[in-house]
């Protein structure tokens, strides 16, 4: 299987500490690959090494089968998180603008289509709503038509109606046969748009496979959630862990695990039994949850 990405022992430092920490790591052409952590866990730092913006401090990155050069970043995209756009130019002039400072470039009018801003084309580039603006970013990580691109929490402060529309356009890009990175803090986008996931902690990835099934993986069986008032106090000896003012149980029979807990006289009150997410999933692995 050819490979985007090939990381070997990637490390970086800044002073005594270490941010990223001996990362060996490939990323299968064409696949939507997360890289998931709690802030501080080294994700930027690692994408910034990946797309040749910051040094290693040790360790080596091959893109598409070879040592990662001036040459092959041409095939890369960026989507920052804010880039600063020039005043007063219009959606269309400032693609074009961007457009012109690559050698290869994407079929603009065909690009603003996927991108749904043909309608804004005339529009100033500083007034687009929150939606708008990620998709004129998107347009311009997409401009030379690379076959990478990276995605740094693309998604952060839309409203669900734009960040769903956001995930199709993601899914347009797959389809075509790109390789997207993508970081993000929300679990639903990682399940739904990523084929393949590294969970990142302290600057090392703990765990790693599709998100499908690693949950298979942890969790089999269900999660029952209990709010902490119910346990008065108590310790449960059964296999569970803390969330959002509650536990969590992880049960493969969960009217045994009911009955267990009335037997113990635990009130049942607002339990609820779900399936685990990679919200629950990343709890498990580091004992926090994502946005703490
Ligand atoms: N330029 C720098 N100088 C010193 N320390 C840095 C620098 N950049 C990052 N760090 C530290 O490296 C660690 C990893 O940071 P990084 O930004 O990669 O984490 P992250 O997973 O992207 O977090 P977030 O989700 O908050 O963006 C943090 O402890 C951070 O403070």
């Amino acid at each position: 299987m050819s490979h985007a990405i090939a990381v070997d022992n990637l490390t970086k430092t800044f002073g005594a500490l270490t941010a990223v920490d001996h990362l060996t790591f490939n990323v299968p052409e064409g696949i939507c690959f997360g890289l998931l952590g709690p802030n501080g866990a080294g994700k930027t730092t690692t994408i910034e090494m990946l797309e040749g913006i910051l040094p290693p401090t040790t360790g080596q990155i091959r893109l598409f089968g070879e040592p990662a050069s001036k040459d092959l970043y041409k095939r890369v995209g960026i989507q920052f998180q804010s880039t600063a756009l020039p005043d007063y130019l219009k959606v269309g002039e400032t693609l074009k603008m961007f457009a012109a400072l690559y050698e290869r470039s994407a079929d603009l009018s065909e690009l603003m289509s996927m991108c749904a801003l043909t309608e804004f084309a005339q529009q100033d580039a500083r007034r687009l709503s929150g939606g708008q603006r990620q998709r004129l970013l998107l347009a311009l990580a997409l401009i030379n038509d690379p076959d990478l691109i990276f995605l740094d929490e693309p998604t952060t402060g839309l409203d669900p109606q734009a960040r769903r529309n956001f995930w199709e356009l993601i899914g347009e890009i797959k389809r075509r046969g790109k390789t997207v990175v993508l970081t993000t803090h929300y679990m639903d986008e990682a399940q739904i748009l990523c084929d393949d996931i590294a969970i990142m902690d302290q600057g090392r990835i703990i765990e790693r496979g599709a998100p499908q099934a690693l949950l298979s993986q942890h969790f089999q069986g269900a999660l029952v959630y209990l709010p902490e008032a119910n346990l008065a106090g108590r310790e449960l000896d059964r296999a569970h862990f803390k969330k959002e003012g509650g536990v969590e149980l992880i049960t493969d029979q969960v009217d045994d695990t009911l009955q267990w807990l009335m037997a113990e006289g635990i009130s049942l009150d607002g339990l609820r039994v779900q399936h685990a997410n990679l919200e629950d999933l990343f709890l498990k692995l580091t004992g926090h949850t994502l946005r703490s």
